[in-house]
């Protein structure tokens, strides 16, 4: 190859690189963020580092690059697979990419998740005098489920072996990814590939031509579960040699260690059998070491007769699904061209391409052994921010799972019936049958809540998915309760138990303070998501008095512990001085983390930050182009603002059919403002088509729903002096039926606590309803939510929406608290003139602003806060002098 080729060749790559990052395709981190930098290994390719981040002091890992057209060729290729399996808790993080110049040519470097405990070669070196039988099935059960994701994307690994693992805090992590150089180098690189040889599928030993596909991992797997049971790597007393090579050609495998449990000794040896069809899929594996670890806890033969036979009936049905998909990526193929290395490419595949192989297992094992995975699922329900991505499944995930675990307990009291299992009663089986199985869900279930909030779901939206879903299926709740209850030695556990005080799914009278006090304990621990939790409390004061500044502290943990909602937060906490100095450069620096993690909320409020040129350049078409991504994600919130840039021109051309087409759907996704807008801009009346006969029909049921409604509404009212606990009743039958009033008043009874325990989101979510139905103090209620983020996240720039579409109404006081945003510039640009024409407007009508409104301020020191901020600008001459 010529001088020339070459450099055209570097330059190919360096330009794919560098394209990617001005997209934003691929994060690029800032590489003087970084301190203390220490070299920890080197590989093939460049030197591995831990690093500090700046501010966050959280720890990466940076893998550089040595400046060549093959490293390059290779850091393409593994960038755009690695970010197509990026998102599972045993798979090492590639957050994104960073460069740095020497001398004349930038040097590039993965900036990875760090693993503190090195590769599991090491690990297991140092560690294994320590390590139980339920650690070693642990760490057994975490790379097979990591290895279920990569196949259930189609992705073969190819290359498993005890360097190519990491751990980190007694936690698999799966590492090295798209190395086809592997192979291919180590076929000319004599000890290298010896040191891997023992984890190689044989079929590729004997023919080199031989394609490794899922099988071959499954062999690797096979052999890794020896060297986790046996701490040695493969033939470690052994020369690897070609002897080696032509003894394990004839079969020879490990001798299995002493005192291993037969079930987990079989299990590999079904693994690493030379016929690939006669190895076992990655589900059975999965399943396998699912029901070897319940079964070691529950210790009875029983059991063990009980799910052999159902295995055997399962090994039947995973034969006939042995065939490979064709669309299955090879993470290793060597033979992957350059051509295929489009940018947009590793942007992950639909749910609908899941090949038949796991479709077929899917269905079938729905009744049989359960599998950890939350199952796909296949109508993906349009929520307010939610972002229906390929990992971002939808709340019906839950129902489903609860449904298996439900449906497969069903199956297995039927097996227990059939197969006569005399020794034991019914029940103690039943019982232990459901210890096996919510053990399963319930780590499935937390790992689904947390990848929900990482990706953006706010509480209230949890709270409708564990109340909503889980509740529906009481008898799995009242397991779930039981088995939690069991099982409090492990923080994520101790935060899961949280959640049901926190939610009031368990109502308690002290349910506040036992959630805050289980997430103390978990944060106490480290667990990143209970640090949420726990400032969260100490936002809203739920559980222990309200203190921003340890709000601060704990939402600054999470984000070290590497929180992604937590990060979100942060950004928050900067952006509105929460416990800390106001800093607008660092909250949009949080946003970003958060956003390039995959959040969906902290990439809208990182778009407002352009649009506003908040703590950051401002940058409309940016902004635009954030909106637009997330408005086709269906978040009703990005729908709205792309109507508005539509309708004002804002990053784009003006163009009113489109901003219309954007506030639709946003009203369709249940977005108020979007209504409002709509109605005003556009004149769209919800019933404005209907033929006269039909409006008669609609106004006759509204007239006697209504009637019932006020009814319920004004009894409700008249007992509000005397007996909370009744008009709570009356309010809540009156807003199930759907009256607007009933709804707002019965929010405020959560807000207060009025005849009911105090529950900010509750509340907010009943004002949201009643807002919904149009109802004018609702919406004014809402600005003061989202101003101050009761029962849902702070969004200013949504408060100022809110605030503006009641105020063109001719709402006095809110004009007035429109006027505050004009002049302090929340939400919008900061514009004295608009403010002072609203305040004018505002005195004319002499109408009290909001804060003065007692049933709305119930928070007496937010209220103070409140009233604080509009005491400072009271000063009308003020005003006067701004708007001139
Ligand atoms: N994310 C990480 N966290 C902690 N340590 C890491 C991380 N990635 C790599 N290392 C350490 O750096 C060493 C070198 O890693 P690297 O992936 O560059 O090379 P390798 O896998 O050993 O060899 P090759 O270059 O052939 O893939 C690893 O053995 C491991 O000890």
């Amino acid at each position: 190859m010529s001088k020339d080729t070459k450099i055209k060749d570097l330059n190919y790559y360096i330009d794919w690189l560098e394209k990617s990052i001005t997209e934003e395709h691929i994060e690029l981190y800032e590489y003087s963020d970084f301190k203390n930098i220490q070299l920890i290994g080197s590989g093939a390719y460049g030197n591995v580092y831990r690093v500090n981040r700046k501010y966050s002091n959280r720890i990466f890992a940076l893998k550089s690059f040595n400046y060549e057209k093959q490293t390059l060729n290779e850091v393409v290729k593994e960038l755009k697979l690695h970010r197509s399996v990026n998102y599972h808790e045993n798979i090492i993080r590639l957050y994104g990419i960073t460069r740095v110049e020497i001398g004349t040519i930038q040097k590039y470097s993965f900036v990875l998740e760090y693993a503190d405990s090195g590769t599991l070669n090491t690990y297991l070196n140092e560690n294994f005098n320590k390590l139980d039988w339920n650690d070693k099935y642990y760490l057994a059960s975490q790379l097979a489920s990591a290895i279920e994701f990569l196949h259930e994307k189609d992705t073969i690994h190819r290359d498993l072996h005890g360097n190519n693992i990491l751990v980190h805090q007694k936690n698999i992590k799966l590492a090295d990814f798209g190395l086809s150089k592997k192979i291919a180098e180590a076929s000319s690189n004599t000890s290298k590939i010896l040191g891997i040889m023992p984890y190689i599928d044989p079929k590729k030993l004997e023919n080199q031509n031989y394609k490794l596909d899922k099988k071959s991992d499954v062999y690797s797997i096979g052999v890794l579960l020896w060297q986790i049971s046996s701490g040695y790597k493969p033939f470690y007393e052994l020369d690897h040699d070609a002897g080696l090579v032509l003894a394990i050609l004839n079969g020879k495998r490990e001798e299995i260690i002493n005192g291993t449990p037969i079930k987990y000794s079989n299990l590999y040896r079904e693994c690493w059998k030379y016929e690939p069809n006669e190895r076992p899929n990655i589900q059975k594996i999965v399943s396998a070491l699912r029901s070897i670890t319940s079964l070691e806890e529950i210790n009875t033969t029983m059991i063990n007769n009980f799910i052999e036979k159902k295995e055997n009936h399962l090994s039947e049905i995973y034969e006939t699904n042995s065939e490979l998909s064709k669309e299955t990526i090879d993470l290793n193929n060597e033979l992957m061209s350059n051509n295929e290395l489009s940018l947009v490419e590793y942007n992950t595949k639909s749910n609908e391409s899941v090949n038949s192989e796991s479709k077929i297992n899917d269905s079938e094992e729905t009744d049989q052994l359960i599998s950890h995975k939350i199952p796909k699922s296949s109508k993906v329900r349009q929520e307010s921010l939610i972002d229906n991505s390929d990992y971002y499944s939808s709340s019906t995930d839950v129902t489903e799972a609860i449904k298996a675990v439900i449906n497969n307990n069903n199956t297995i009291q039927n097996q227990n019936y059939e197969n006569s299992l005399l020794s034991a009663s019914s029940d103690q089986v039943t019982r232990m049958s459901i210890d096996l199985i919510e053990f399963i869900n319930v780590d499935s279930l937390i790992a689904f809540l947390i990848e929900k909030h990482d990706r953006g779901i706010t509480f209230e939206q949890i709270q409708q998915l564990i109340s909503k879903q889980i509740l529906q299926t009481n008898q799995a709740t009242d397991r779930f309760i039981n088995w939690l209850l069991k099982n409090q030695n492990q923080s994520k556990y101790i935060w899961f138990f949280g959640l049901f005080y926190y939610y009031n799914i368990l109502l308690e009278k002290n349910s506040s303070i036992k959630a805050f006090e289980l997430f103390s304990k978990a944060a106490n621990d480290n667990y990143s998501i209970a640090q949420v939790y726990l400032a969260k409390c100490y936002y809203d004061g739920y559980g222990a008095e309200n203190n921003y500044y340890l709000a601060f502290y704990w939402y600054q943990k999470s984000v070290e512990n590497g929180s992604i909602i937590g990060q979100f937060y942060l950004g928050n906490c900067y952006e509105f001085g929460i416990g800390t100095e106001e800093n607008e450069k660092k909250s949009v620096y949080f946003y970003k983390e958060a956003a390039r993690n995959g959040n969906v909320i902290a990439r809208l409020y990182l778009a407002n930050c352009y649009r506003l040129g908040k703590g950051i350049e401002k940058n409309e078409i940016k902004a635009f182009k954030y909106y637009e991504t997330l408005a086709k994600q269906e978040i009703s919130d990005a729908q709205l603002r792309l109507g508005d840039c539509y309708y004002y021109g804002i990053g784009t051309k003006i163009d009113k059919i489109q901003a219309k087409c954007w506030y639709e759907k946003a009203t369709n996704n249940g977005n108020i403002i979007a209504k409002n807008i709509l109605k005003r801009n556009y004149n769209i009346k919800s019933y404005a088509e209907m033929d006269k006969s039909k409006k008669i029909k609609f106004y006759k049921i509204l007239f006697n729903k209504s009637l019932s409604q006020l009814g319920f509404y004004y009894f409700g009212k008249l007992l509000l002096k005397t007996n909370y606990e009744k008009s709570f009743y009356y309010f809540q039958k009156a807003a199930e039926n759907g009256c607007k009033f009933a709804q707002f008043n019965l929010g405020g009874c959560y807000q207060l606590g009025d005849g009911v325990m105090k529950d900010l989101r509750k509340s907010f979510e009943l004002y949201k309803n009643s807002a919904e139905r149009g109802y004018i103090n609702a919406q004014s209620q809402l600005i003061y939510c989202y101003t101050f983020g009761y029962g849902t996240e702070i969004d200013r720039v949504k408060a100022f929406e809110l605030a503006k579409t009641i105020a063109e109404k001719g709402y006095g006081d809110v004009q007035y608290l429109l006027g505050q945003y004009y002049i302090h510039g929340e939400g919008v640009n900061k514009d004295g003139k608009k403010a002072f024409e609203l305040f004018r407007k505002s005195f004319k009508k002499n109408i009290k602003y909001l804060s003065s409104n007692k049933k709305i301020m119930i928070n007496e020191k937010k209220d103070f806060e409140y009233s604080k901020l509009f005491a400072k600008i009271i000063n009308i001459n003020s005003y006067i002098n701004l708007g001139s």
